[in-house]
């Protein structure tokens, strides 16, 4: 890179960078970009007049480790809309400093993005919800950020962002209203639940009594993504929209104790992306691009 990089993370112009190099490689120019969680890359498969870049081809970006995350960008059209997928995100456990978890946020803005849609495969720890359900994302309990390793800590450049931004609203509430009705039109009331997701650093899966603590804290479900992601797409001024995929239920009593595995996250991600997909695709339908 040309310029200076800080440990905190690449400049505006190594962003800028980044993200023009990228643009070189595709006809496509994205209005809408899509992270997808753990077993959700489907999605791209229906992309229309779809361009690949391997994440490998991208100087500077980071490279993905885990299963069920294949490690490119998926250019093209989505119900008429463009887009760019990540198929494949990066998470703090595979040991990236934070900033580097959701530098790609800020190289799909530099790209032209406005609306940002994360998805992630969670822990259910609402008593009411049920494996394979959708949870919008009303708000998230930043777990990382309270201890010390918010995705914002270092310098500032107000190019990006405020130095203090606010967090309030990071979920869109147009984006949300319009999820929710697009839910009831396709007939998924009774697998639709909003709340709180709470970003866990992972990779080990809560305990009993760590999975009590979430949920005595406001947790509806919990992951290990998502949060960094959010926040600096907030920072940078991009509307977010935030679905979790329900692929277990935490345990909250040590009677019914049932030890989660990533092989069972990704056998409901494969049975239920379906329904993640559809909804997602419709909402993109209804979109509209100029709101923000
Ligand atoms: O990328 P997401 O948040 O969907 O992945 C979840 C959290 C862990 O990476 C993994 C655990 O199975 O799935
Ligand atoms: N805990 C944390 N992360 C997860 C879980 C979970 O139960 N399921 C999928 N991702």
């Amino acid at each position: 890179m040309t310029t200076d990089q800080s440990a905190e993370g690449y400049s505006f112009e190594d962003i800028q960078l980044i993200a023009s190099n990228v643009l070189k490689q595709t006809r496509h120019k994205p209005s809408i970009g899509i992270i997808c969680g753990s077993g959700l890359g489907g999605l791209a498969d229906i992309v229309q007049d779809a361009e690949t870049v391997p994440y490998s081809s991208i100087p500077e970006f980071p490279v993905t480790t885990v299963k069920g995350h294949e490690g490119k960008l998926v250019f093209g059209y989505l119900e008429g809309k463009p887009v760019v997928l990540m198929r494949g995100r990066f998470h703090y456990y595979e040991g990236y400093p934070m900033w580097k978890v959701a530098m790609p946020v800020r190289v799909m803005k530099a790209m032209g993005i406005s609306t940002l849609i994360v998805t992630n495969a969670a822990g259910g720890l609402n008593e009411n919800f049920k494996t394979g359900d959708l949870m919008i994302l009303r708000d998230h309990i930043d777990l990382p950020g309270l201890t010390g390793e918010c995705v914002l800590i270092g310098k500032n450049d107000d190019r990006f962002g405020p130095r203090f931004p606010a967090m309030v609203g990071t979920y869109d509430s147009e984006l949300i209203e319009l999820a929710k009705e697009t839910a009831v039109n396709l007939g998924y009331s009774s697998i639709l639940r909003e709340g709180t997701y709470i970003m866990i650093g992972g990779p080990s899966f809560e305990t009993v009594a760590e999975s009590r603590l979430l949920r005595n804290w406001g947790a509806d479900a919990v992951g290990m993504s998502t949060v960094p992601e959010s926040v600096v797409a907030k920072h940078c001024g991009i509307r977010v929209f935030g679905i979790s995929l329900i692929t277990d239920m935490c345990s909250l009593s040590y009677d019914a104790a049932n030890a989660t595995t990533h092989e069972e996250v990704l056998a409901i991600g494969e049975k239920r992306a379906g329904d993640l997909q559809k909804l997602i695709c419709a909402m993109i339908g209804n979109m509209n691009l100029n709101n923000n």
